[in-house]
């Protein structure tokens, strides 16, 4: 009997709240994990993470490997004594990074050659390598080395790369070596194609997984043709495993995507934004190097707990980006983080008190207002 397991809490509608129960502690769900690609989350320390309130963060495998190695990193005790991280890690399998970061990339039926896009060294992903990467990380959570194929695409190009993708998810499964509360998720594909989603779900089931992801979407599908795709996917998969979708996404993105069933979520979009100085909040997004805020003594979100609505003013944070100050990209990757994470529990109290309709359109309402 494996230690891993999601444990249903509260339903309203499809949406769900639950706890996902791991080698490393304990989660609840819905959650959005923050993208630590390279054994950190940009501008954070892990305490500043954990502050935030996230339980789960992710690592990969493309950046690990290149550097500093996945070798060295299993010599040095694994990525969570190497980022001091003790809560649980997702790590992604590194198909989707190579297509989008590596340089000179060979697919073909056994794996992708690429060459890394930091000192141009020739590497080799295959499911077998991938699923090794990822065990030598001691990540928490495994996912199977998939092929993402880029959006639109012709049906039968999607067809083939799904199944080429549930063969690579059989070989993941083979290579995993499992472990008392430590999982590994299979990757639906298909694209927007329904017949192809459903069978991408029926193969995975027939493998087993602990968890199953939905891949494939948020490649510049935009949001109706994803929640589309959700409403003819997400009813297919398992209701007793975890589910996640990967890549997504915007604060609205997240809220319909649990209405939707889903209970994980990555994004890049808090930590990549807030080094750039765009910042999440109830009233929808603002740029702070916009001179609007130069003189505006107000925090930046009022009731927000982090460091930066906390101790400073609109003003302080526009200084900092003018001034290119490392202090500003900090702060506010911090207000955004503890921003989603902020979101997530307000959906996830929503859930436990089925009032997660009447939720949605105030949150809704928010974002659509803008900066009071
Ligand atoms: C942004 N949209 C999107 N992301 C997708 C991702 C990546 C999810 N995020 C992983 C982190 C990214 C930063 C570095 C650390 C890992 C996808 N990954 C896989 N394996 N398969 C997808 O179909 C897949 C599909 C995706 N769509």
């Amino acid at each position: 009997m494996n230690g891993f397991r999601w444990q249903p809490e509260a339903t309203d509608g499809a949406a769900r709240a639950g706890h996902l129960h791991t080698a490393h502690g304990v989660v609840a769900t819905p959650t959005f994990m923050p993208v630590g690609t390279a054994g950190t989350v940009k501008a954070m320390t892990m305490d500043s993470v954990r502050s935030t309130g996230a339980g789960i963060v992710l690592g990969n495998t493309y950046h690990l490997m290149l550097r500093p190695g996945a070798e060295r990193v299993q010599a040095l005790g694994g990525l969570h004594r190497f980022m001091d991280w003790p809560g649980p890690i997702l790590t992604d399998s590194g198909g989707f990074q190579v297509m989008s970061l590596g340089a000179l990339r060979k697919l073909d039926s056994d794996g992708v050659t690429f060459q890394s896009h930091i000192d141009g060294s020739r590497h080799r992903l295959t499911p077998e390598r991938s699923t090794e990467i990822q065990h030598m990380l001691d990540a928490t959570i495994t996912m199977c080395f998939d092929e993402c194929p880029a959006l639109p695409a012709e049906t039968d190009a999607i067809a083939a790369s799904m199944r080429l993708s549930m063969r690579w998810a059989a070989r993941s499964r083979e290579a995993f070596v499992a472990r008392d509360g430590y999982a590994q998720y299979g990757i639906v594909q298909g694209g927007t194609e329904p017949q192809l989603r459903a069978e991408s779900v029926r193969a995975l089931t027939d493998i087993g997984f602990e968890g199953y992801a939905i891949g494939g979407l948020a490649v510049g599908e935009g949001q109706a043709l994803m929640f589309q795709t959700l409403d003819g996917t997400v009813p297919l998969m398992p209701a007793d495993k975890p589910r996640y979708l990967m890549g997504v996404g915007t604060p609205d993105d997240l809220l319909g995507s649990v209405m939707r069933g889903i209970d994980m979520f990555d994004c890049v979009m808090p930590t990549r934004s807030g080094r750039t100085a765009r910042a999440y909040t109830g009233f929808g997004t603002l740029n702070l190097r916009n001179a609007r805020h130069a003189l505006d003594p107000r925090p930046l979100e009022a009731g927000c707990p982090c460091p930066a609505c906390t101790r400073h003013s609109r003003a302080y944070l526009h200084h900092l980006f003018r001034a290119d100050e490392i202090l500003g990209p900090m702060l506010l990757t911090w207000h955004n983080l503890t921003y989603y994470q902020r979101v997530m529990q307000g959906i996830r109290t929503a859930i436990l008190e089925t009032r997660l309709g009447a939720h949605a359109i105030e949150l809704r309402a928010g974002w659509a207002a803008g900066d009071p």
